[in-house]
């Protein structure tokens, strides 16, 4: 009995030791307050601009998928090629969204928030046009930028391929492809194995992006990444022209006449009818080889809404009699064969939204059948069911639902293919697109190799703490119980 009184207090002091060595341990590991950024990324898209606002936790910059996107402000009017008579005027339009993004931010981190600006295909296209022009819309946004009280980074035209290698940085980062389990316990939520690739349909171009394990025969369309320790073999292509609205241009002046003043276009809805100057028409660079000299000023398209007719017509914008190489999708462009699922987005979203073919997967046949009931609607019809939506889009959706088609089929996808395709609009809440990307490029965000990181997250480490306290304290209450006076304290065992 004597021994009993040293011995119950020599436990009471390792069990108390026991859990100050836990409090320590976990206080010592807690996780430090979050340090947010912020960065700014202005994506000058040939219909229109918009400004996206992220923001990530400072201290965990180089892990996946902790980029948010916490704001999309969408700049009123049109793009900013749309500027070329009045470039001044491009700069002006950003103003609102800047000032957006000025109350967003908190003012403490405006001087240290990057901004960029990138612009695609109006662009490309306004420089072919006129480069001198493009260089003063360029500076005119340039000048509202660094007037802002970010830390302004550069605005410039990017290349299709940096478009497109963008885009599937972005969609592959948001869906946490790049890491699938780190060494120990950091298992992403999202581990299926494999990369997915990245169709874009912009208004001036379209991109395919996706790894491929065949021969690129093409240098122009080889991208190599190394991203988080692995390597990346990218097949890439921009098609510049081949965006949708680019696209409607070469297929109305496919069929211009010289005499005839309204043109019945099977790819409108029946009864729709609208007025487009032939200057207009042919000021893009995609379609003025293909100017008709005699054409009359104002030709008027009156739609007869038949999707078989409007295929044929579609299919004429693109050339697949030539090629080079081992295989072509179209104009002669290597592609290598599909591989893998495929993230679809921008218009490719949008018009598969509106005709309801995004939740789940629907096979080819319905979205034929879909397409092929939406252009047999006539205008009136359209216009009651779907009234808040812009003239614009609505009116050309028969038309981008067979484009898309015709373009998804050139690309290679098939009945069994097409089931690789997910339309996303956005991932996690951040849009699909090419600016997350750019700015996760431009900040270093994306390291070659893995960052050494702790093999436990902090709740691993606080559970595991935990679990071998109560396990320690199991065995000595265990120890003290079985025996009573407590041999396997005075044996030594623990
Ligand atoms: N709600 C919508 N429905 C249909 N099309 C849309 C919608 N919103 C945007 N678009 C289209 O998406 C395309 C976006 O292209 P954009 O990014 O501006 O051009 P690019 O990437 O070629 O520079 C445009 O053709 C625009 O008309
Ligand atoms: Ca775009």
């Amino acid at each position: 009995m004597e021994q009993e009184g040293p011995l119950f207090i020599l436990g009471v002091f390792f069990v108390l030791g026991i859990v100050a060595l836990t409090v320590v341990a976990v206080l010592q590991n807690k996780p430090l307050p979050e340090n947010l950024k912020y960065g700014i990324v202005l994506d000058a898209g040939s219909s229109h601009t918009s400004v996206y606002i992220y923001r990530w936790p400072a201290e965990k910059e180089n892990d996946t998928g902790v980029v948010q996107q916490v704001e999309e402000c969408k700049v009123e009017g049109n793009g900013i090629s749309s500027y070329h008579e009045k470039p001044v005027e491009a700069g002006l339009s950003l103003q609102a969204c800047m000032n957006k993004a000025r109350d967003i931010i908190p003012v403490s981190k405006h001087k240290e928030t990057p901004v960029y600006l990138g612009a695609t295909a109006g662009m490309r296209l306004l420089r072919l046009t006129n480069s001198r022009v493009a260089d003063e819309v360029l500076a005119s946004v340039e000048n509202t930028l660094r007037s802002s009280p970010f830390d302004f980074q550069g605005a410039r035209i990017i290349t299709g391929q940096e478009e497109g290698a963008y885009g599937w940085i972005t969609i592959n980062y948001l869906l946490g492809n790049f890491i699938h389990s780190s060494p120990w316990f950091n298992i992403m939520p999202n581990s299926k194995e494999g990369t997915s690739g990245a169709l874009d349909l912009g208004g001036a171009s379209t991109q395919i992006t996706f790894v491929s394990d065949e021969n690129i025969e093409s240098q122009d369309n080889s991208l190599r990444f190394r991203l988080y320790g692995k390597s990346y073999n990218v097949y890439t292509h921009s098609f510049l022209c081949y965006g949708k609205d680019q696209a409607l241009r070469l297929q109305l002046a496919n069929t211009m006449t010289g005499q005839n003043i309204t043109l019945l276009d099977p790819c409108f809805n029946s009864g729709y009818m609208r007025n487009v100057s032939t200057a207009d028409l042919y000021s893009s660079p995609c379609v003025s080889g293909l100017r008709i000299l005699t054409a009359p000023q104002t030709i008027q398209i009156q739609g007869t809404g038949n999707y078989q007719l409007c295929k044929n017509k579609v299919q004429t914008i693109f050339n697949v009699s030539h090629c080079s190489y081992s295989r072509c999708s179209f104009n002669g462009i290597f592609q290598p064969g599909l591989q893998g699922e495929f993230g679809a987005f921008s218009a490719f979203y949008f018009v598969m939204d509106f005709l309801k073919l995004t939740k789940e997967k629907v096979s080819l046949d319905s979205v034929k059948d879909t397409v092929e009931r939406h252009c047999s609607k006539p205008w009136a019809e359209v216009k009651r069911e779907s009234g808040r939506i812009k003239e614009k889009y609505l009116s050309e959706y028969c038309f981008s639902g067979v484009y898309i088609l015709s373009l998804l089929d050139l690309y290679g996808f098939n009945s069994s293919s097409w089931e690789d395709i997910t339309f996303l609009g956005k991932i996690h809440g951040s849009d699909a697109g090419w600016t997350l990307g750019y700015m996760l490029n431009l900040t270093n965000m994306i390291p070659a190799e893995l960052p050494p990181s702790p093999p436990l997250s902090h709740g691993g480490y606080v559970g595991l703490m935990v679990f071998f306290s109560v396990f320690l304290l199991f065995i000595l209450l265990t120890c003290w119980l079985t025996f009573r006076k407590p041999k396997c304290l005075q044996k030594g065992i623990i």
